[in-house]
């Protein structure tokens, strides 16, 4: 018999004013795609196959283990039902059998193989593409070191070219040139993809990618020469073995470079590719893919903590009444609205980032490398702000649960373990927004030169007059709000330049003028991609497949993302005038209204994400609401009530207690 659903859920669903299929189908594209989604999820969900205890009771290695031994069944599973489209995959195995938690195929498949189509001749691809796609042998992405991460022309490995036998020596020279981080590395992996310093004649050409077999196919010890272990335990990514790699005198042919772009010729000719950026690829293509990570994980996190705010009563708002739902507290709806809002903002950005991914790759794959720059920069951006917008949106969210947000049962401290790194990972989020000031600088740079500019820049070129100051604007309009972020972008962005232009004639060179303006510079990069999400999020409310209700709905929240960003970065708006104080009071008081009519909608709104109860593993967030029964369930569960005495009381506490009653 099903459950019943929690009274205070039920109300909130019946009292909605738009009906969540709705959004849910504008979401996933179309509901041919969610029926699909669905299909696949519950399969992935239901089979007995992946069945297991809850990964929070388990050993790191019994997590590695678990996770490997799902990572081939889903292999063959996949296989079997002949799933093959990357959307299909993703609600199958990534959300379905993984619930987002990683594994240690991870890098085999978001890394390994893409690296091999994109960065492989087709004779190269013809060698090892079909092996790798059909796991005889797995891999992963080895580029980071224990002394650089970020700087990539720093690394230390070597690949220095020896024309006798035409193979490359591959070295470790140093203990900071170790490799440090590859996920999958440590004990799956038996092949990778290693970034290294390529060596021609003693000349370096800096990091180039070689395929490179690590492990026996027979036995899986590592080769002669290669050294290779798991880093240890980390804040999260239990079940994977991120891992180190050292070389020793290892010698590869010299068809193991990678050759789609740049090449080394039997003699040891160097030819070089059409752009040395080119080599980065992967990065562009995974950071584009995290802008989809994180709206979906900080998605999660506010379904989690809606739902349960709607079921939590707490304190007496009037005396004699009975408890309010804790969503009615204006302070909480302000702490969770807003990401509510942001991770829409996000799930909209993160579409069109891999829409615009796969146009850009289309173009360069038929040589048009122009698009390169645009890519990297837009990337690069959204890819930092999402991840610092999901990072402190998962931990609002956990504090927003109260106690119970800070236990395993309510899902979030996993949530929020598995994919704050993403703000470190792929480019450390800093470095990655002073890429994109890197493309403002130069596109303002242009527009000044009359040039120009490409679509995503294209606004730098009419730096709008300030307005007059004391010139009060409707700040509910959205095309108002759009052109306020567009302003202060392009203003951030002009001042980020003129500083770098007076620190450089205060007589610095231009390393030491662009520290000094570093701080300017990052908040210009922030300010430009949020200028981005907040228009994309307001071009998506003309979508047909939204009715008028859906679109009432949507059109608040995008209201809300962007005013509350007016009301969080004020001073920007505030500095040149460009808004008055009394813009910004009433941007407060729209918040405060627009969270009131959202009120009635929030449950509704998270319902849309269409995250069965499998995928958000949340006792809080449970779609029935019976948080409390499943609370005392969940921690019944728990390894330390396998019994009602612990084995440790007889070894420790025991005598301890006898000893000390022994004294009285
Ligand atoms: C398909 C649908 C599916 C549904 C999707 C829905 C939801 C998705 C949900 C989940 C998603 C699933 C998967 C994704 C999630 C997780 C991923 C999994 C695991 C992650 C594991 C992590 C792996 C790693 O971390 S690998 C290591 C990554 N390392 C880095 O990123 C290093 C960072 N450093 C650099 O990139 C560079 O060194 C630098 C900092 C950019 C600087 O480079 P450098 O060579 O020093 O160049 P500069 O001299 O500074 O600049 C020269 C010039 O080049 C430009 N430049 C730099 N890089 C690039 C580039 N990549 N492309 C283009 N241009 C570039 C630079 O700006 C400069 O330009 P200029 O001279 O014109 O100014
Ligand atoms: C869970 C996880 C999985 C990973 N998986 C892989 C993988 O599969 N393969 C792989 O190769 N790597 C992997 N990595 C490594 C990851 O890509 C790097 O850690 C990341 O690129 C950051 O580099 P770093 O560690 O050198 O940080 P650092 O660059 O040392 O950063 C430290 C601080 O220095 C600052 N900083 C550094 N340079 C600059 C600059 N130029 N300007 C201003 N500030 C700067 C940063 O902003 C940061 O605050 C993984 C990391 C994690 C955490």
């Amino acid at each position: 018999m099903a459950a019943k659903m929690n009274p205070d859920l039920k109300k909130e669903r019946e009292g909605a004013s738009f009906d969540p299929e709705k959004i849910t189908n504008l979401l996933y594209g179309g509901p041919d795609r969610v029926t699909s989604k669905r299909e696949l999820e519950s399969l992935a969900l239901n089979d007995p196959d992946f069945q297991h205890e809850d990964l929070n009771f388990m050993s790191r290695e019994q997590q590695y283990e678990t996770q490997l031994k799902k990572s081939i069944l889903v292999v063959q599973k996949q296989k079997e039902l002949g799933i093959v489209d990357q959307m299909d995959l993703h609600s199958y195995s990534y959300n379905g059998v993984f619930q987002s938690m990683s594994g240690p195929f991870g890098l085999h498949t978001s890394m390994f193989l893409p690296t091999l189509r994109g960065q492989g001749t087709d004779e190269q691809k013809a060698k090892w593409l079909k092996m790798a796609e059909e796991y005889a042998i797995i891999g992963t992405y080895a580029q980071t070191e224990m002394g650089h991460g970020t700087f990539l022309r720093g690394l230390e490995t070597t690949s220095t070219y020896d024309p006798q036998t035409q193979e490359f020596i591959l070295n470790t020279p140093t203990l900071t040139g170790t490799k440090w981080w590859p996920g999958c590395l440590g004990k799956t992996s038996n092949y990778c993809v290693l970034m290294a310093q390529l060596y021609i004649h003693g000349k370096s050409y800096g990091p180039h990618p070689f395929m490179v077999q690590i492990r026996s196919l027979q036995d899986h010890k590592p080769l002669p020469g290669v050294t290779v272990g798991d880093i240890g335990p980390k804040f999260g990514y239990q079940g994977n073995d991120n891992g180190f790699l050292r070389f020793d005198n290892v010698r590869i042919p010299r068809d193991n470079m990678l050759m789609k772009y740049s090449r080394v010729e039997p003699d040891g000719t160097y030819v070089k590719p059409p752009s040395s950026k080119l080599a980065y690829g992967t990065m562009v293509r995974v950071r584009s893919m995290i802008v989809g990570e994180a709206s979906e994980s900080l998605s999660k996190a506010v379904t989690i903590a809606i739902r349960y705010s709607c079921v939590r009563r707490q304190s007496e708002m009037k005396p004699g009444h009975p408890e309010p739902q804790v969503l009615d507290y204006v302070t909480q709806q302000y702490k969770l609205f807003p990401f509510l809002a942001a991770a829409y903002a996000f799930v909209f950005a993160s579409r069109t980032m891999i829409f615009v991914y796969f146009q850009s790759m289309a173009k360069i794959s038929s040589g048009d490398i122009t698009v390169l720059p645009e890519l990297h920069a837009l990337s690069s951006g959204l890819k930092s702000l999402s991840s610092w917008v999901m990072n402190a949106g998962i931990e609002e969210c956990r504090m927003a649960c109260g106690g119970h947000g800070y236990s395993h049962a309510s899902g979030i401290p996993s949530i929020y373990m598995e994919h704050t790194p993403a703000a470190t990972y792929e480019g450390e989020n800093t470095v990655l927004m002073l890429q994109t000031a890197r493309y403002l600088m130069k596109s303002y740079n242009q527009s000044m030169q009359g040039e120009k500019l490409a679509d995503s820049v294209a606004y730098l070129s009419g730096v709008q007059p300030v307005p007059a100051a004391g010139r009060t604007r409707n700040v509910l309009d959205l095309g108002v709000l759009i052109e306020a972020y567009q302003h202060r972008a392009a203003r951030l962005v002009h001042e980020a330049a003129l500083q770098l232009r007076n620190e450089r004639q205060a007589g610095k060179d231009q390393p030491d003028a662009w520290n000094a303006a570093s701080v300017d510079l990052v908040k210009a990069a922030k300010a430009h991609s949020q200028y981005f999400v907040v228009k994309n999020f307001a071009g998506r409310l003309t979508d047909p497949a939204l009715d008028s209700a859906a679109q009432a709905v949507l059109t608040r929240l995008c209201q809300l993302y962007a005013l509350h960003g007016v009301v969080d970065n004020s001073g920007d708006f505030l500095e040149d005038d460009y808004l008055t104080g009394t813009d910004i009071r009433q941007a407060r008081r729209h918040i405060n209204a627009l969270m009131a009519k959202l009120r009635p909608d929030a449950v509704a709104l998270v319902d849309a994400f269409d995250f069965p109860d499998g995928i958000l593993n949340s006792v809080l967030g449970r779609y029935d609401g019976n948080v409390y029964e499943h609370l005392l369930e969940w921690a019944k569960a728990s390894p330390l009530n396998k019994t009602d005495v612990h084995e440790s009381y007889h070894k420790y506490l025991k005598p301890f207690l006898e000893a000390n009653r022994a004294k009285l």
